[in-house]
């Protein structure tokens, strides 16, 4: 009630074991706290906290737009409510490498289990768009070494996002994931794979976990959980597909509204109250309540 049981101490060191249990941990995106709790009754390992949907839902595009304190107040409201470890994505740190340090403690405070940092420019784009740019390699290494640095709890995960193999090639990508994973980084987010033989690549390159991103429409095959598992992937991400599916519903919803009249007929696609409120867990609320007036001294 009101928030989940476990610690973010105790979050954090589930992720840990997690990604080291040789099983695929699966993260779908939260798009709001309440879905956050959807993806844990549904039995995934955890949840992403994506850039991409944090924007869309502020109805901005994903370029950068959003700042540090957008990104650590919703991680704060989906950490809370839900027992699963949380990954943020913290996209380029929000600025220099003392930025990226800063990210990492603040976000830290939120609860969350981990975050990525990526090694695009400023301002960043969505990764499976064309027309962005890394910075060098040395650049972002310095932004890890920070980020490591900086972290106060040893079990907070900070992971590597290299967007270089869609700008200079999976050889680039490669050398750029052994840097950070020398640089202290515990997982490694290789952006925009194309293939298989991409993420053998990677995995046969370093030691560390490795993330892969199945996002919708991008320029990554959808690869399903056990070939992901059969390549060595430690974790994947769907982060977009909730927040995706949602949208694609209400639109049915509205044109429903304006063609027929009435929602009626939509009635079986829609979650039913008795499902919202027991998710919510309503009667612990009541029983709390009754427990207050009840209360005597
Ligand atoms: C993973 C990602 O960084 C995100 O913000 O969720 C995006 C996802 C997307 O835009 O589909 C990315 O891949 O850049
Ligand atoms: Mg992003």
């Amino acid at each position: 009630m009101l928030h989940a049981v476990p610690s973010a101490a105790q979050k954090r060191a589930a992720f840990r074991a997690g990604l080291d249990s040789g099983t695929l941990q699966r993260f779908p995106g939260a798009f709001n706290p309440l879905s956050a709790k959807l993806i844990e009754r549904r039995g995934f390992e955890g949840v992403y906290i994506s850039g991409a949907v944090l924007s869309a839902d502020l109805g901005l595009p994903d370029i950068g737009l959003t700042t540090l304190t957008e990104v650590a107040g919703r991680s704060q409201q989906i950490a809370r409510v839900t027992a699963l470890p949380a990954l943020v994505d913290a996209d380029t740190g929000f600025g220099e490498p003392m930025n990226a340090a800063r990210t990492v403690q603040v976000l830290e405070d939120a609860g969350v289990a981990g975050t990525h940092l990526e090694d695009q420019v400023n301002p960043k784009r969505c990764g499976h768009l064309d027309g962005k740019d890394v910075v060098d390699r040395d650049v972002a290494v310095r932004r890890i070494t920070a980020a490591v640095a900086a972290r106060r709890d040893p079990d907070f995960v900070i992971a590597a996002r290299t967007d270089a193999a869609a700008v200079h090639g999976i050889d680039d990508a490669v050398e750029r994931a052994k840097a950070y994973a020398g640089a202290g980084a515990d997982l490694i987010f290789p952006e925009a794979m194309r293939d298989p033989a991409d993420f053998e690549r990677l995995r046969a390159a370093v030691d560390v976990p490795i993330l892969a991103n199945m996002t919708e429409f991008g320029k990554s095959e959808l690869l399903d959980v056990k070939t992901l598992e059969s390549l060595g992937v430690n974790i994947v991400i769907y982060p977009v597909t909730l927040l995706r599916l949602a949208m694609h519903a209400a639109e049915k919803g509205l044109d429903a509204i304006t063609g027929q009249g009435t929602q009626a007929g939509l009635l079986d696609s829609m979650q039913h109250r008795r499902d919202l409120y027991e998710l919510l867990d309503y009667e612990s609320y009541s029983t709390f309540d009754e427990n207050v007036f009840t209360f005597r001294v």
